[in-house]
């Protein structure tokens, strides 16, 4: 995979217009959801090389991540006459950004895209690293492929608008970004005023946490080692995501990961030495910040069923990436199935459920 151009932009129009170039393309195409299209796509439209874009929109929410509206982008780019040099920008948070980028893809078997995210979770994550993708059969991300964006633009004055839960649920990516990293940079995330947030600090914060992210995938692009340190929290959250959307109470993607995070570093105390004090700490966080998700001793067989679906599993096995300290990674790391209930006993516990 080549290595892909992350821009902490200065001036969105002008980077916009320096990675439209970069991309020469016959016919042009933006996605957005219903509420990017609404709040963000007005700042665009000073982008010159936009007035003759084929504007593309969706339903908002992960309840969209889905075949269904991955078939109707489909048809658009058909109708409107797509070919393998068009260009696809993406104009939204993760949702758009998983899908936009599978959309573009496999059309023709893939034309270029560039992500622009407009949400915290997809400037940190999402947007970053070619992972794309919709969910299906009820599975978090069941059919995607690795196909990295051409560019990605980071614009943090778009954060502005965004809600307090969605400026949660992408503060847990970065949170799991803190944990694989380094103690100051966990320690600054911790001590972050979330409550008056001071956007240029945030734009900061946002830049190391994306640092992270890059840093990780050059190093394996296709996930066959450390890049399963990006997964922490995932084993357990996609699980707690899938389990949400079965019984129609679906919770957003940062905070399944938040709650998969106080899962996960229980095990990585008990299996790795992980320190009790950080531990304690980092679950203080999430309990004040991302409230419970609740369910009961009768729903763990459920949840272990969903986690036999983890992509890092193996032969039936369950993979986790578990932390010896911050920064301090062990990857592939499997447990009984005891464990992982007793696990779900101490997240009740602690929880308060
Ligand atoms: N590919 C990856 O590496 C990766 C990494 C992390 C998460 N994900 C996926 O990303 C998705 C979650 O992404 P998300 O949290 O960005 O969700 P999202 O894209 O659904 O956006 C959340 C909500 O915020 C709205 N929104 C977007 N930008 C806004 C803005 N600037 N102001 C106000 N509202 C705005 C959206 O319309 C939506 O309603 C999940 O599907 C998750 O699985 C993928
Ligand atoms: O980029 C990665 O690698 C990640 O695991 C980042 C995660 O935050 C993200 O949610 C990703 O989509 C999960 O991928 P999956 O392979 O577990 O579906
Ligand atoms: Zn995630």
């Amino acid at each position: 995979m080549s290595k892909q151009e992350v821009i902490l932009c200065k001036n969105l129009e002008l980077s916009l217009g320096q990675a439209i170039e970069k991309c020469p393309y016959d016919r042009l195409f933006i996605l957005t959801d219903e509420h990017t299209h609404r709040l963000c796509m007005p700042q665009m439209k000073e982008v010159s090389y936009l007035k003759d874009a084929i504007e593309i929109t969706i339903g908002a929410g992960d309840i969209h991540k889905t075949l269904e509206t991955l078939a109707s982008v489909w048809q658009v780019l058909s109708d409107k006459g797509a070919t393998r040099h068009s260009l696809l920008i993406n104009l939204g948070g993760g949702m758009i950004t998983d899908l936009g980028g599978f959309a573009a893809a496999t059309f023709k078997r893939g034309f270029s895209y560039i992500n622009v995210p407009t949400t915290l979770l997809a400037m940190v994550d999402a947007s970053v690293g070619g992972k794309t993708g919709i969910n299906f059969n009820g599975l978090k991300n069941e059919i995607g492929v690795f196909a990295p964006a051409n560019s990605v633009l980071i614009e943090t004055e778009f954060l502005r608008s965004l809600d307090t839960q969605n400026f949660f649920s992408g503060y847990a990516e970065m949170l799991k970004h803190g944990l694989i990293s380094n103690t100051s940079h966990w320690t600054e995330l911790l001590n972050f005023n979330t409550e008056s947030i001071d956007y240029n600090y945030l734009k900061q914060l946002v830049g190391q946490s994306v640092q992270v992210k890059e840093n990780i995938v050059e190093q394996d692009p296709f996930e066959h080692g450390i890049r399963k340190a990006l997964n922490l929290g995932h084993t357990v959250g996609h699980a707690f995501e899938s389990l949400a959307l079965a019984e129609n109470r679906p919770v957003l993607h940062g905070y399944a990961v938040a709650w998969g995070i106080v899962c996960e570093l229980y095990l990585s105390h008990l299996k790795a030495g992980f320190p009790k004090d950080k531990m304690r700490q980092t679950i203080q966080f999430i309990k004040e910040n991302y409230g419970i998700f609740a369910f009961d001793c009768k729903q763990y067989e459920q949840l272990y069923a969903f986690m036999l679906h983890d992509k890092k599993n193996k032969a039936g096995i369950i993979n986790f990436t578990l932390l010896k300290d911050i920064g301090d990674i062990s990857i592939n790391q499997t447990t009984d199935k005891d464990l992982i209930f007793e696990m779900f006993d101490f997240y009740r516990e602690c929880m308060g459920i």
